[in-house]
């Protein structure tokens, strides 16, 4: 059996530049303009000229993926054939390719394939994220909207989000009482990481509560390196298969680094938790107990493992944290640089609010152009530009063929900037959001926009985060409007985008100096 070689990223990139220079060598050599590609007398979808050996790979070596496949596709069409190495890829960057495969196709495309490293807790066996849509896949969800992320675990877990807002507005009350500036994105993952500790594994296993700041700093920084770890995820998961067969295992050393770190962080906080008192549970149950009470149940839908839990919390914290970052930092960075904008949702928050209560989440449903101003954000600036299905089985998509186990690349930014379904796609309009006026046009955007509008993907495997997304980032960001002016350094917001990430970044982290706007404190 080939031994595994553990692969590191320097290596393996000087590797891959050499390998994409020598193939643009025999390209400029050798290369005849491609005939329409064919797969055993099928016809595929267009591919654009590739280049031997490599493909398409040198494509993704670009800094700003979702932007030169945005190109590519305005170049040579919205639905397109890559090869990463020998890696299908179908690249797919319009609305209406989008909706049909995921009306006809959804059940087949409901994997995201194999995960980069089995050995991993993060993306590894006993992933949540990347599992098959199997029985294991089908147990989590079922309990993961029962308990945590659907509308009714949501009300109940109201409390938690309230009490975290209050410390974040009291902790820029200090920054603005200091004149120090703040990073929102910094500030928004703390507020975003201690929501998701406590309704995940409940008051009593905050570890601030504790007093244990270094052990919520220490998670913090784990899921900082994890993000940072995406992208070499994401080319773990492509080039799997392939690899797998030579013996490489891809960024092995990397991943396992992060995962260990994570391992006995939790590991500590189960052991608390199954140190408690069954009645100390009562009234006040967290996801951590009721799946250590699935852990235990011999008559379980699914017998899931210690591991399964720990991935699982792993990877909604991944999940979670870095998209509700980004998205308001972007959100603050638009506001900032449209005074009118800002003017508008401060007379909104004004009139419906009020000017001593602080916004709460059922004020919410009340504030339709502060619903609009972050949907606007999630079209042009989505966190996850780009998200992966494979398909399970062969199929035909608009006449073409798409074989097994070809991975869909969905370019949601692409999607959403096309000019062919919205008005001026570049700029920052949230009016395109307001409700229509009758309730047929209502229905008629609505069901337009479920198609078009795909920040959370789409069908089955969508995101199951979406609505904890708009409550928090509807509360965090009407809370930073209501209570404060912002000051920024120099004229103008920089919203120029980060190179080399997978999730949309800021290339300069938003920094400004809160100043409170009001004299009395909020009441609550
Ligand atoms: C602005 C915030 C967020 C955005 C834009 C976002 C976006 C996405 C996208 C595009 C996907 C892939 C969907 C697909 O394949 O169709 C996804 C999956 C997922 N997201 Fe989110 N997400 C956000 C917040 C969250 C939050 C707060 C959580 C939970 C705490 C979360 C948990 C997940 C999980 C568990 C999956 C995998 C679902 C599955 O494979 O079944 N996300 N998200």
């Amino acid at each position: 059996m080939a031994a595994i070689i553990t692969v590191e990223f320097q290596n393996c990139f000087v590797f891959f530049i050499l390998l994409s220079l020598f193939s643009l060598l025999c390209y400029s050599l050798f290369f005849k303009k491609p005939k329409c590609s064919r797969h055993h007398g099928f016809d595929l979808p267009p591919s654009p000229p590739s280049l031997p050996i490599i493909g398409h790979f040198h494509l993704i070596l670009s800094l700003l993926i979702h932007k030169s496949f945005q190109k590519l596709s305005s170049k040579h069409g919205p639905f397109l054939y890559l090869r990463i190495f020998n890696v299908p890829i179908v690249l797919v960057s319009s609305y209406s390719i989008a909706y049909e495969i995921f009306k006809t196709q959804d059940l087949n495309v409901s994997s995201r394939g194999l995960p980069p490293i089995n050995e991993s807790l993060m993306f590894g066996s006993s992933t949540f994220l990347m599992a098959p849509r199997g029985d294991y896949w089908k147990f989590m969800k079922k309990l993961t909207v029962r308990n945590l992320l659907g509308s009714h675990a949501l009300e109940r877990s109201r409390g938690i989000r309230a009490n975290e807002l209050e410390r974040f507005h009291k902790n820029l009350l200090g920054k603005a009482m200091k004149k120090e500036s703040a990073d929102i994105g910094k500030e928004a993952m703390k507020l975003i990481n201690n929501i998701i500790f406590k309704m995940l594994m409940g008051r009593r296993s905050c570890l601030e509560e504790d007093g244990d700041e270094a052990e919520t700093e220490r998670a913090r920084g784990l899921v900082i390196e994890s993000v940072a770890l995406l992208k070499k995820i994401a080319l773990g998961t492509l080039l799997r298969r392939p690899l797998e067969k030579l013996g490489i295992s891809l960024f092995k050393k990397d991943i396992l680094s992060v995962f260990r770190g994570f391992d006995e962080l939790l590991e500590r906080i189960l052991e608390e938790h199954e140190e408690k008192k069954p009645n100390e549970h009562q009234g006040e149950e967290d996801m951590m107990d009721v799946l250590l009470e699935a852990l235990r149940d011999e008559n379980a839908e699914y017998k899931i493992s210690r591991n399964h839990i720990k991935s699982f919390f792993i990877e909604l914290f991944i999940a979670g944290t870095d998209s509700l970052r980004q998205t308001t930092q972007w959100t603050m960075a638009e506001i900032i640089s449209n005074p009118n904008i800002l003017e508008r949702l401060r007379e909104e928050t004004g009139s419906v609010v009020g000017k001593t209560s602080m916004i709460q989440e059922t004020d919410l449903p009340n504030l339709p152009y502060l619903q609009a101003v972050v949907k606007e954000v999630l079209r042009l600036h989505p966190p996850a530009p780009l998200f992966a299905r494979t398909s399970l089985k062969e199929c035909k998509i608009r006449g073409f063929h798409i074989p097994e186990n070809t991975t869909f690349l969905v370019n949601a930014y692409a999607v959403m900037r096309d000019p062919d379904s919205w008005e001026d796609p570049n700029e920052f309009k949230p009016e395109r959001f307001l409700v229509a006026s009758s309730r047929l046009e209502q229905e008629e955007e609505k069901r337009e926009q479920a198609i078009k509008y795909i920040p959370f993907g789409s069908g089955r495997r969508g995101c199951p985060g979406a609505n904890l997304a708009y409550v928090f980032l509807g509360t965090a960001v009407g809370m930073m409007v209501q209570g404060f002016e912002w000051r920024i350094k120099g004229e103008e917001v920089n919203l120029e985008e980060a190179a080399g990430e997978l999730n949309l970044t800021m290339a300069h982290p938003l920094e400004c100096t809160p100043v409170s706007r009001k004299r009395k404190p909020f009441a609550f």
